[in-house]
Order: structure tokens, then C-alpha cells, then sequence
């Protein structure tokens, strides 16, 4: 039995569309599924701890953008437990891309039936307060976290989406939010226990895959099956250099930088002071103080596309 948890309101409405494509063939393939709709934030995660509730076995699959895909992981009540797969129909999907899933419908439902392997990849973790929360791209705070709460809604982000140019939304948000960003005092500790302290830091991202933002590469070697998370640092740019940074990130270019900093860890604690915004794979909160992100080596069982 497939359980499938759709958010129809991906990538401004796309979801819905790309359900209907994909039901008619599960039942082409006289597949035995489930379906849930989501209709609010949050709500995904809650169908995933109802779904998991009873411990079975089952394989639970996620149609949205990586905000889905994180809602549903942090449902999910056993990981050992389930065998998850992944329809993308966000605006952005890194996790489909850095994981080289399809994005057609008809390929990804096939692969999601077929897989080619079973791949067995790590989450990143991410504690503050006593609060866990799991991902699967990315955490971070401070600029990509004001992008990605701006983006959650924007009116570009619909209109690009309208355009098929979804993924460009996150770059059109953050030209606007490199003017407004301010850096701040940042103390990155890493499991080593070395400390580097960064003055005027923009943000800092724990990327278990290598890219976010709608592909911006802004770790190249990240890697889910290695174990670590790459903290990716930005400090003391100015202003002009981090706008022309940014889309040499594309193609893993913007590392060569002087301000762009990587280390490779298990976890780090990242202290700031101040408030600062936060993310999980793009779903945005506040942070103050200290916030723990760590890798979780092989915590997922996903239906995986290719070679690995
Ligand atoms: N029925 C709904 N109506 C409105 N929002 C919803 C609904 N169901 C879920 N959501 C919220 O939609 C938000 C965006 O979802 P998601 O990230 O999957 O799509 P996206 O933003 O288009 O893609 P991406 O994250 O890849 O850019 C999430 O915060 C989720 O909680």
C-alpha cells in the first residue's frame, strides 16, 4: 500500500495538477494507494503522524516542493519504518534536483512504482530551545532565511510560477533582500571543536544536499551519503560582491569569493546575537542565541532514481 500526502497548493496551485496527472496512472497501473490532501501549514506533518501512528511498514510518499517534503519528514515517526518517495511539484525542488529524481510526472510516478535502488541517504538536524526539527536540503540562518520568508508569499513567487520560471523566484527575492540585510556577529562550532568567529557574517547554511534557493550550488560537495553536513558561510562581502557572488553559485563558481567559507562537520552550533531568521528546507522561523544543526548518516530510505 502507497500512501501518498499531496499539497495541491505547490508551487502556486501546480500540485493539484500534477495529482491529477499522476492518479490516472497509479490507477493505469491498478496501483493500491491512499491519498491526503493538505490544506493548511503544517498539515502535512500532521497526515505523516497519523499515517506512521501505528508503526507499520508502509511506503509514504510526498507530492509538493521541498516545504512537503519537509512537513512529511518531520511526521514521519519511525524512519526505519518507511520507504519514502518524492513527487516533485514545487516552485524550487532541490531535493528532487540534488538527488536526480525526474521532475516529468509520468517519470517520477514510474520511479516512485519502479525504483531503480533504494537508497539509504542522511537528514540534517536542526535544535534550538529544546525544538527538533528534521531536514532534508538545508538549514540556515540570516539572509537565505529572510529570502525564504519572503518567498512563502510573494507575489513574484506567483507570477514566476504562472511564467514556469518558479525557480527564479528565490533569485528575484534575494537581489531585493541583499539591499536590506544587515550582517551580524556569528560564532560557527564545529564538532572538532573548533571555533571560527565571523564578524559580519550574512548567513550561515547547513546543507546536507548541495544546493538551495532553486539551485544555487552554494556547496558543491555536499553529499547525503557522507556522514556530514557542509557549513556554508558567507562574511564580510560587501554588498555589490555578494550580487555578483550569488549567480556564479549556479554553477558552483562563487566558492573562489574571499568571504565564502565551507567546512565540512557531523554538527555544528552556530551562535548570534540578536534575532535572526531561520529555515528548515524553506520553511522560515525566528532564531536567538544558539541553534544546533547536525547530520543524522543514513536516517532515510528513499526510492531513488539512477545510479548512485
Ligand atoms: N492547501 C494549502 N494551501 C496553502 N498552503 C499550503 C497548503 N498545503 C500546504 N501549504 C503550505 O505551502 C507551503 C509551500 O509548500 P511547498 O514548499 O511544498 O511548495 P513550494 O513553495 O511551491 O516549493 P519549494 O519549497 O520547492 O519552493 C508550505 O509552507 C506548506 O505548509
Amino acid at each position: 500500500m502507497y500512501y501518498f500526502i499531496v499539497n495541491p497548493a505547490s508551487r502556486s496551485g501546480n500540485g493539484k495538477y500534477v495529482w491529477q496527472k499522476a492518479e490516472k496512472i497509479l490507477d493505469q497501473e491498478n496501483t493500491e494507494y491512499r491519498v491526503y490532501f493538505t490544506s493548511y501549514q503544517g498539515h502535512a506533518t500532521k497526515l505523516a503522524r497519523d499515517i506512521t501512528a501505528r508503526g507499520e511498514r508502509l511506503t509514504l510518499i510526498a507530492v509538493g516542493g521541498d516545504g512537503t517534503v519537509n512537513e512529511v519528514l518531520n511526521g514521519i515517526r519511525d524512519f526505519s519504518r518507511v520507504i519514502f518517495g518524492y513527487i516533485p511539484t514545487g516552485s524550487s525542488n532541490d531535493f528532487a534536483r540534488c538527488m536526480g529524481l525526474p521532475t516529468d510526472t509520468e517519470a517520477t510516478v514510474q520511479n516512485v512504482l519502479h525504483p531503480a535502488r533504494f537508497d539509504k541517504i542522511d537528514l540534517g538536524l536542526m535544535e534550538r530551545n529544546g525544538q527538533k526539527r528534521y531536514f532534508a536540503v538545508s538549514s540556515g540562518c540570516g539572509f537565505d532565511a529572510a529570502v525564504c520568508q519572503e518567498a512563502l508569499d510573494s507575489r513574484m513567487k506567483r507570477l514566476l510560477n504562472r511564467l514556469h520560471l518558479g525557480k527564479l523566484t528565490y533569485a528575484g527575492i534575494a537581489l531585493k533582500q541583499i539591499i536590506l540585510c544587515k550582517p551580524v556577529p556569528v560564532t560557527v562550532t564545529l564538532s572538532n571543536g573548533k571555533s571560527r568567529i565571523f564578524s559580519k557574517a550574512y548567513f550561515v547554511s547547513g546543507m546536507n544536499c548541495c544546493c538551495e534557493g532553486g539551485g544555487l550550488r552554494l556547496s558543491p560537495r555536499a553529499d547525503v551519503h557522507d556522514g556530514a553536513l557542509d557549513f556554508f558561510v558567507v562574511n564580510k562581502l560587501g554588498k555589490l560582491l555578494i550580487g555578483l557572488m550569488l549567480p556564479t553559485a549556479y554553477i558552483g563558481l562563487h566558492t573562489i569569493f574571499p568571504g565564502v567559507h565551507i567546512y565540512r562537520a557531523r554538527s555544528a552550533q552556530i551562535t548570534v546575537s540578536g534575532v535572526l531568521p531561520l529555515h528548515t528546507d524553506g520553511e522560515p522561523c525566528l532564531m536567538k542565541g544558539t541553534v544546533t544543526l547536525s547530520c543524522c548518516p543514513q536516517a532515510l530510505t528513499l526510492l531513488a532514481a539512477g545510479d548512485k
